[in-house]
Formats: C-alpha cells, structure tokens, sequence
C-alpha cells in the first residue's frame, strides 16, 4: 500500500459562518471544523446522562461479532434494543446479556418516526438530549434535511459509502478517525451501489482490487467538540477509536426538487441523475442490436463523448458545447 497517496484533511479553528460560507463551503472538500460551539452535550453526555435523558424508546441497531462491519458478507444482524439498554451496551467492551457473543459491537445509525418516509430528526426522536446539542447555522432552515444519532462501541468501523447530502459530522464524546476519498476516484473504489467492495481499506486486497492504490486517502482523526464537513459524493470510512457518539447533520446543497422525495437517509442519487443512467441503460440495450465489433467501436466513441461533456476538468468554457470547430 506504499504507492496510495494520502492527505491530512485540513483543520479550521473557531470557523464562523461567514468564513465557512466563503473559503470553505464552496471549494467541496473535506474540512475539520475545531472549536465551533455545539452546546452543552460536549460536557453533559455521559453514559449515565444519556441514558436518563434519551429514554427506553426502542431503537433499530447494528450488531456484529467483530468490529469490522462487512456490508457483502453480512457479518453484522439487525437488532433491536430500548435506547438506554443501547448506551450502556456500546460503551462496554464485555457484555452480560449479548445478542451474538459477548464482546459483540454496536451502531445506531438513528431514523425518522415512520422509518420508510420521515429523515432522522434528533429533535423529534430525542427532545431531551437534542436541546443540549447546537446546530451549527451554516445553511439555512429550510436547506435542513436531516440530524442523526451516530454511536459506536469502540473500534467500530463503518464501510466506505457516499450520501448525496451536504453533512456535517459533529464528534461530541470520544475520537473517531475518518478516511474520505473525492468523488473523481470513484472508479478506483470498486462500487456496489454507494459503498465500496474494498472492505479492508488499511490492507486492501490488492489482487482483487488492483486499482484502489490509485485513489488519493484524505484522513483525519475527530476529537469531542470536532465538526467534519463531508461534501456531498464523498466517500468516508470511519473507525470509532473510543466508544463515541456523535450527530450528523444532512442539507441540501441542491434545489430541493432535484432530490428523491422517498429517500429518509439521504443516499438516493439525484432524480435527474437517476434519469441519466436508466436511459444509459436503454442506449446500452440498443447497442445490442449490433455485433460485437460494432459496439466496441460505438461503445468507445460514447465514452469518450460523455468524458468530453461531464468531466470537470475537460469541460473548458461553459459555452464549449455549443461552439462547434472551424
Ligand atoms: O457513524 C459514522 O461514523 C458514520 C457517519 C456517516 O456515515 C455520516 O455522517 O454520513
Ligand atoms: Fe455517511
């Protein structure tokens, strides 16, 4: 893995709106944002506390026997549990009372009251507790999509994936360290609908998956208090180095039109780009009215037609696709 190029993500202190809105929000990279007040659950969320104050309203979780979650193979079971029962669980490492082996790891990933319509709404789901967690005002309220419980058991991994949501992932107890890779390596991620096959990012297998090598590693590690922008399409890993818990807050950086109206965890492609790819599906079927040597040579004219019209950096002057050469 020594030919993997990586990068520190860069640290902001004390941003306020005005400077995130002007030097950081708009270049659509990575950005840790230190000592941004997110209220007083930096010092009231103990175990203890939030189980007092979060209630035995029963919550979905993840459980698994080792603390790699594997989404191909499975190895983790949806579960159910009261939210203080929860806590307790994840914040210790042996269990007395287990759903697959003691030492067994937990995620609550938290949702909306009707599951399959409403985003996650700490305010809804948790009154009590969201009161002592600020919401950064870096967007407005009506750019507000959704805010998200995010506890882990120590060593907690969560496998690479995108969402198309602007986010911001606010650490409030314990250390997590997070790997993002930019949507302009998505081909070297080896993609299964939004998360990437290469499970084990730190020891990849590279026979399998020869190209990963190729996509630039961003990293940083989150401290209580840390706010992480993800723009939207980039990808992230993360490893709870301590038990922690953390919210993350979902907005739209597109006109509200432009996403799924049935999409509660803000991973749904834009409609418009669901568009492109079922009718990318149709030009491909009618390929197939063609022999083989007809397609690749149509095949490879498509391609580099589409490179030509939506890379970033091919695309020289707004006007170019109308100007035809001399
Ligand atoms: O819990 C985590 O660390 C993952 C967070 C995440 O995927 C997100 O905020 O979109
Ligand atoms: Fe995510």
């Amino acid at each position: 893995m020594e030919l993997q190029e990586k990068v520190a993500v860069p640290i902001f202190t004390e941003v306020e709106k005005e400077v995130f809105l002007r030097d950081i929000y708009p270049q659509r990279r990575p950005a840790v944002l230190r000592g941004v007040s997110l209220g007083p659950c930096l010092e009231k969320w103990t175990v203890e506390y939030l189980g007092q104050n979060g209630g035995d309203k029963e919550v979905k979780i993840h459980v698994s026997t080792v603390p790699q979650m594997d989404f191909l193979h499975k190895n983790f079971a949806y579960k159910t549990l009261p939210f203080n029962e929860f806590v307790k669980r994840a914040s210790e490492k042996k269990h007395s009372d287990f759903f697959l082996c003691e030492d067994e790891s937990y995620y609550l990933r938290s949702l909306g009251e009707d599951v399959r319509k409403e985003p996650a709404d700490l305010s809804k789901q948790f009154p009590v507790l969201a009161e002592d967690f600020h919401i950064p005002q870096f967007f407005t309220a009506d750019q507000f999509f959704s805010s998200v419980f995010r506890i882990s058991s120590c060593g907690l991994q969560l496998w690479t994936h995108y969402d198309v949501m602007d986010n911001l992932l606010a650490q409030v107890t314990g250390t997590k360290r997070v790997v993002l890779y930019s949507p302009q390596d998505a081909l070297h991620l080896y993609l299964s609908g939004d998360k990437s096959e290469v499970v084990d990012i730190d020891s990849p297998d590279l026979k399998r998956f020869p190209d990963f090598v190729k996509a630039k590693r961003y990293e940083c590690v989150l401290e209580p208090g840390d706010l992480l922008f993800i723009p939207a399409l980039w990808f992230h890993n993360t490893v709870a180095l301590q038990f922690g818990v953390g919210v993350n807050v979902f907005w739209r950086h597109l006109p509200a039109d432009s996403y799924d109206r049935k999409d509660p965890y803000g991973n749904k492609d834009p409609v418009a780009a669901t568009r492109a790819l079922q009718a990318l599906e149709r030009a491909l079927h009618t390929l197939d009215e063609l022999p083989a040597d007809y397609r690749d040579f149509y095949g490879r004219r498509m391609i580099q037609r589409i490179q030509k019209r939506t890379y970033c950096d091919s695309v020289t002057l707004p006007t170019s696709q109308f100007t035809k050469p001399g």
